[in-house]
């Protein structure tokens, strides 16, 4: 059956199967001409995706099938939108000139884009990581890698799944690959949003995995990337690097190392964490994350350092106050600062640049940047060693000024070089004798020409002599017949014509042939020198990738120094002890967003594991809480990379975990969380305390009844507190104020509550942690000021007040059970004060006796009562 149709297929549909089925999964780009085109299925996805039309061909008397393409010249408009939509494309292009071939033109696929792998430009996000993941699945730990093609960084670790997948969430991929055996593991650990693509399990196998490592590497062990013990991890990385190959990415050497993110090193936050804390993702669409605050750094590579920076805030004194030193070297000198951002604006992305000099990608004008980088560094290399501080110092020792390539590159790239190496200007004049001899004939042709014409109706004496030319006889000269006389002996006739005669010397031979070639030549010849340019280039990607990672460092210092002085920050003090106190704290990201006329207004908190390792923080909805919360998280956070804080001062005791957990109902509306899925995730902090955490907890149990939700809230305070091992931070907020009562019983539990004023009836908020709980939990207030009707407000209060006088007596449905009944037609005027006063008003009038304006004088009293 197959064989009778594959008979009737047309040959290039038969070439096109046979390529089709080398890349399962991926969506064929088949180069036809000036075309790509998409056949079948692809065409279908492809049309939808670029809004192409899908039409159908012929193919052969097999059947007709679906197709879509578009002119191959428009590739960079549409490689993206494919690939950003998820899908794995297979370039496959023509591999010889169609014109030197009779029958089918060989094709190929030269490049397998997906969403991980890519150099494109256009798939590409300028301050943004573009990692591909991939996941190893060992017995108790799994390993993960992730690599960015386009800048060479490659990182792995091992660990528990959920380590795994706050790492996956903190580095966000644009791809993750896993072994095929291993689909269902990944769908019962791993979050659905990601692209994936699953590989063979042989491929996912440590022997191997190991191999392609040193093999990559050119190293006989992974001892010295500190990476030899992470078996996982390593059989992750491993599959990358085959990944790279199945993909035709085969020139990687810009991939020259690899390191370990070591769980130890950094500040350890569960994926909660770097979300709830809209760390660099706002949760909802038109938030503000904290890296927008935060992120004024002038190169894309310092943007992107930035991004990691902050998920993986560091836990070690030294290094820390090593950044903060330099930040405040910064702030307090202006003019360093400004000298080195202008030297840092024009950079642009070296570390991307050498990359693609490493695949062989880059055109004559990224190499023209790379020089132009390249002589930024000198300046800002010598403003580092200037500037006497011992870090800045340190990175200018690290800073390779590439000289010789620099030199190379100025002196023989053209100062305005072509997008394209065929398209001529992209070699300077006095680099290579034999272009310069061809520019001068190609373009000194005309004179030559003239000249020739010239020379020769002189010897000869014919006036009417005439040099020209055709494509089929190139240059001659032309002759009427009335002087063919006169014509010399050594002329070579060409051509007859009815009235001259066309000739050619030995002169115009030798000249036509140099200036035919010489275009093409000079093409050759220019490419032979910019490869080797690039070449050359290659030998410097280990100093420009230590460069660029120089280069961003002082980037993220200096966009730390601008943002501390734009807002006011002041430089933590970072101790051993286990104590934070936060001094007129703010919220970073809040403060920013107030309107004009409003002031954020800054609290003090102060904890320890001694005397206050829990304070439950009591206050009604909308007063301040979850800000206080997560200011005093960010806070910690913004000082552990390095960052000024939002404070007056604040003395931080090196924390070493950040957990967060939010009341199901906040996260209710994303329909992610349910009341089981946060007892699961509060479970997880409770098993993984320590000494040196910080934790959040943000109305937890409010996804229950009151009564569990007040058992369970409580519950977890009492085991925070009586822990026999850890005493960890705790800020605990929460609208029970049946917590208050558990500072009474356990001598670290400390009350507060964010202070709100109620004057005639209204809430003030004032934003104010004051010490003390609170009496009510003001939700009623708040569904008034939300413009709940007046009665049911009114109402709500008096079973609130049934309730709570007599609560401890009894269950809550008997207190429901004993709550007076009600009549709402009967109690609008009655249980509303101000109804009542207008009653009395109304009552007292005499309708006989006023005058019109009288009646419009109290009607205005009347109306100003029930405002
Ligand atoms: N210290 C402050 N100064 C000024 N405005 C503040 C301050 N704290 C909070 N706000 C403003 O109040 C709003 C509500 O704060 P927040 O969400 O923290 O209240 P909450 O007590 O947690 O409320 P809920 O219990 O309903 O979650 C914030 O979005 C912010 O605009």
């Amino acid at each position: 059956m197959a064989k009778s149709k594959e008979a009737k297929e047309t040959p290039l549909m038969k070439q096109y199967n046979q390529i089709k089925a080398k890349y399962p999964g991926a969506l064929l780009l088949f180069r036809v001409g000036d075309f790509y085109e998409t056949f079948g299925e692809d065409a279908v996805k492809a049309s939808k995706v670029l809004n192409v039309v899908l039409t159908k061909r012929a193919n052969g008397s097999a059947s007709h099938i679906e197709l879509a393409g578009f002119p191959h010249h428009a590739m960079d408009n549409y490689l993206p939108k494919l690939v950003r939509a998820g899908h794995r494309v297979a370039i496959c292009d023509q591999l010889e000139d169609p014109k030197s071939v009779k029958g089918i033109v060989k094709r190929g696929v030269t490049e397998l884009v997906t969403p991980g792998v890519s150099f494109d430009d256009n798939v590409l996000e300028q301050g943004k990581n573009n990692y591909l993941a991939s996941i190893a699945f060992g017995k108790e730990e799994a390993g993960v890698a992730f690599l960015d093609i386009s800048t060479g960084e490659f990182m792995t670790a091992t660990g528990k799944p959920g380590y795994i997948d706050k790492l996956i969430q903190s580095f966000q991929p644009s791809e993750i690959i896993f072994s095929k055996g291993d689909r269902a593991q990944y769908e019962a650990q791993f979050a659905d949003q990601y692209n994936t693509h699953t590989l063979e399990d042989w491929i996912y196998a440590f022997d191997f995995a190991y191999e392609k490592l040193t093999n990559q590497f050119k190293t006989n062990s992974l001892k010295g990337f500190g990476i030899e013990n992470l078996a996982e991890g390593i059989i992750a990385s491993g599959a990358i690097l085959h990944y790279l190959e199945a993909t035709e990415h085969k020139d990687i050497d810009h991939i020259a190392t690899i390191s370990r993110i070591e769980e130890e090193q950094y500040v350890w936050m569960d994926k909660f964490t770097v979300r709830n804390l809209e760390l660099i993702f706002p949760q909802q669409e038109g938030g503000v994350p904290l890296i927008d605050i935060l992120d004024k750094t002038q190169t894309p590579m310092g943007s992107r350092m930035l991004k990691r920076w902050m998920v993986l805030p560091l836990k070690d004194k030294i290094a820390i106050q090593e950044r903060l030193e330099v930040v405040e070297a910064f702030v307090k000198n202006n003019e360093l600062r400004e000298t080195l951002s202008q030297s840092l604006n024009p950079m642009g992305d070296i570390e991307r640049l050498i990359s693609k000099v490493a695949v062989g990608r880059v055109n004559p004008r990224e190499l023209l940047q790379l020089k132009k980088a390249l002589a930024l560094m000198k300046p800002i290399k010598e403003e580092l060693q200037k500037s006497g501080i011992k870090p800045l110092v340190k990175f200018a020792d690290q800073l390779n000024l590439c000289e010789f390539l620099f030199e190379q590159i100025e002196i023989q790239l053209s100062d305005d070089p072509p997008l394209l190496t065929n398209q001529g200007n992209l070699i300077k004049e006095g680099v290579n004798e034999e272009l310069d001899e061809l520019r001068k004939i190609a373009f000194s042709g005309k004179d030559f020409l003239l000249q020739l014409q010239n020379k020769e109706k002189e010897r000869t004496g014919i006036s009417s002599l005439k040099v020209a030319y055709n494509k089929v006889f190139g240059y001659y000269l032309e002759v009427s017949n009335a002087h063919k006389d006169k014509v010399p002996e050594e002329w070579i006739r060409k051509q007859t014509l009815v009235n001259a005669e066309r000739y050619i010397t030995e002169e115009l031979k030798i000249y036509e042939e140099k200036i035919l070639g010489a275009e093409d030549k000079m093409l050759v010849i220019e490419q032979r020198i910019f490869q080797e340019l690039v070449r050359l280039a290659n030998d410097y990607v280990n100093p420009i990738q230590q460069n660029a990672r120089v280069i961003s460092t002082v980037d993220c210092l200096l966009s730390f120094a601008l943002v501390a002085d734009n807002n006011k920050y002041v430089k933590p003090n970072i101790t051993s002890e286990k104590a934070l106190e936060i001094k007129q704290g703010r919220h970073a990201v809040i403060e920013k967003q107030l309107p004009h006329d409003e002031e954020y207004i800054p609290n003090d908190v102060t904890m320890d594991n001694d005397e206050q390792q829990i304070i439950i923080i009591t206050g009604p909805n909308m007063a301040g809480k979850s800000a206080l919360l997560r200011q005093t998280a960010l806070i910690v956070l913004m000082a552990q990379i390095g960052c000024y804080v939002p404070a007056k001062s604040a003395e931080i005791g090196i924390v070493d975990k950040i957990f967060t957990r939010v009341g199901a109902s906040d996260n209710l509306s994303k329909g992610e969380s349910t009341f089981m899925v946060e007892m699961t995730e509060t479970a997880s902090i409770l098993n993984n305390l320590s000494d040196r955490s910080l934790i959040l907890m943000d109305e937890i149990g409010r996804g229950t009844s009151t009564y569990d939700g007040v058992s369970i809230a409580w519950s977890i305070v009492e085991f925070l507190h009586n822990h026999p091992k850890f005493k960890a931070k705790t800020l605990f907020a929460t609208h029970y104020h049946e917590l208050n009562q558990l500072a009474t019983d356990f001598p670290r539990i400390h009350n507060y509550n964010v202070s709100v004023k109620e004057i005639d009836g209204e809430i003030i908020f004032m934003r104010k942690l004051k010490r003390g709980g609170s009496e009510h939990s003001f939700g009623i207030h708040v569904a008034h000021l939300a413009g709940m009707p007046n009665p049911v407000v009114l109402r709500a209060n008096e079973i609130m007040h049934h309730l709570e006088k007599d609560k401890i007596k009894q269950g809550f449905k008997q207190n429901m059970q004993e709550v007076p009944k009600n009549n709402y037609q009967l109690s609008m005027f009655d249980a509303d004060p101000a109804m009542k006063e207008v009653r009395e008003l109304l009552d007292q009038i005499d309708i006989n006796t006023l005058s019109p304006v009288e009646a419009l004088l109290k009607l205005n009293e009347l109306k100003s009562k029930i405002r």
